[in-house]
């Protein structure tokens, strides 16, 4: 019994050697696939955001696909300021948006002129919920009881990422004729 069972032992320890390195280089090679999967996804998460190349510039789509894409987490570790000539380009693609220079910080605001002050609450509302959904938001304010002005930048790197452009595309897709003023008509 014991013979028998010397040989089987030492087959299967023989074996086994070879098992245990077939199984270390596949933890090593799983390790390399997951690592280059990360590298990879960060480089989308890069590539959409700062855009391709270091100035940022990016051939970005037309207004509808702004407003189709998705906001990115802030939290990117790379994310970057968007230069002012990116974010001009960009600006083309957002109607009724301008930027600002604050202070250093690039932004973009809009203003609107709503029928009461609760109509402004209810368009905060519904720009609320935009926001939600994207993970990223605007500044509100609401003054002189009928002035609604919506400023967006990314706060957690200081400036401009496309965040901002597709949060004000969205925007700019909200139904929002009921809560504005009616502009008045030349006479
Ligand atoms: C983790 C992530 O950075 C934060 O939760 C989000 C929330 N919404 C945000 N909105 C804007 N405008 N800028 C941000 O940096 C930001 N950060």
């Amino acid at each position: 019994m014991s013979r028998l069972l010397l040989p089987s032992l030492f087959s299967i320890s023989r074996t086994q050697v070879p098992v245990a390195s077939l199984f270390h280089n596949l933890y090593k090679s799983h390790k390399r696939f997951v690592h280059w999967t990360s590298e990879m996804s960060q480089d989308s998460v890069r590539s959409s955001t700062t855009g391709g190349s270091a100035s940022g510039a990016r051939t970005f789509c037309s207004l509808e696909d702004l407003s189709a894409k998705k906001c990115v987490p802030c939290n990117a570790k790379d994310l970057r300021p968007m230069t002012e000539q990116s974010a001009q380009d960009l600006l083309q693609k957002v109607t009724g948006w301008d930027m600002a220079n604050d202070n250093g910080t690039l932004k973009l605001h809009r203003s609107w002129i709503v029928k009461s002050f609760t109509k402004g609450l209810d368009f905060f509302k519904r720009v609320a919920d935009i926001a939600e959904s994207e993970g990223h938001h605007p500044d509100l304010h609401l003054v002189g009881w009928n002035n609604v002005k919506i400023e967006i930048w990314t706060h957690a790197i200081g400036g401009l990422t496309e965040n901002d452009f597709i949060l004000a595309a969205k925007i700019n897709e909200l139904q929002v004729e009921d809560l504005l003023r009616k502009k008045k008509v030349a006479k």
